[in-house]
């Protein structure tokens, strides 16, 4: 079983004891069920075009952060010209939880996007719940079938979609529906990255779709390359938190990118 499998295993049983634990019904009845949602497509434009994320670990670097605190974090990423920030919630693999998204939802004002591995309906109820306002489709763990069903609930509930790519395949599973399109520099099966790769997946979107670079931007160079290529927005997590101040390194970066 590669990574990405593992990962879904576990998180279909981590869904079922959620849908024990809460109601959809109960979902539907939390505050943040209500709001009206934020629009990351608007923000790209408006904003420096990054997604920056929370992270503490993952799969392919084990610890990155284990010790910065979600709430100062997040604060500097929208301080400091986020134009959404990303926030895992996986627990066993990212060490994110839902917690640390409701609270940074209270006190964010952009687009937030909830980064998980999304296989089930309830999930997405979940995400609204919690104060999302993008969630993440991978095509690599889903069906093009499935992709249509949850963008469509997604729009339902006000949330914008983000499908992730990585091989020329899976531009199958794209639809006109879908709001932004993902394409991931790094292989979730054996973590390398290619940012050349990228570019030509990119090159066979429709040109009116909205691209976001993901993962392995590493520095200036390496995003300058994919904005010249194009690319409406840049996802980044690891550049940030392995430092022990992600938003300072933030300022930094932003910084040297104007
Ligand atoms: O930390 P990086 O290399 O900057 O990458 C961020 C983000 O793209 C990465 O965390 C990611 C991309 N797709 C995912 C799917 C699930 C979990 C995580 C991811």
């Amino acid at each position: 079983m590669n990574i990405l499998e593992q990962i879904v295993k576990r998180k279909k049983t981590e869904v079922l004891q959620a849908k024990n634990k809460v109601s959809v019904n109960e979902l539907k009845n939390t505050e943040s069920f209500a709001r009206k949602t934020y629009s990351l497509k608007k923000s790209l434009k408006e904003k420096s075009g990054i997604i920056a994320e929370f992270k503490r670990k993952s799969p392919s670097k084990g610890i990155i952060n284990d010790k910065a605190d979600v709430l100062e974090v997040a604060e500097a990423y929208q301080k400091f010209g986020a134009s959404g920030i990303s926030i895992l919630t996986d627990q066993d693999f990212f060490g994110g939880n839902l917690a640390d998204f409701s609270k940074v939802r209270k006190e964010s004002s952009i687009p937030l996007l909830r980064k998980d591995f999304m296989i089930d309906e309830y999930q997405f109820y979940e995400a609204k719940s919690i104060g999302a306002d993008v969630v993440l489709l991978i095509a690599a763990s889903l069906s093009p079938a499935q992709v249509q069903e949850f963008t469509e609930l997604s729009h339902e509930l006000g949330l914008e979609v983000l499908l992730e790519i990585h091989t020329e395949e899976e531009l199958q599973h794209f639809n006109k529906n879908i709001d932004l399109v993902g394409i991931n520099n790094r292989n979730l099966k054996d973590f390398k990255v290619d940012l050349q790769h990228s570019v030509n997946l990119k090159n066979l979107l429709p040109k009116e779709t909205l691209s976001i670079a993901e993962s392995g931007i590493y520095n200036v160079e390496d995003f300058k390359f994919l904005k010249e290529k194009g690319f409406d927005g840049f996802l980044m997590g690891e550049y940030f938190m392995k430092n022990e101040n992600p938003g300072k390194a933030f300022e930094e970066f932003t910084n040297t990118i104007l």
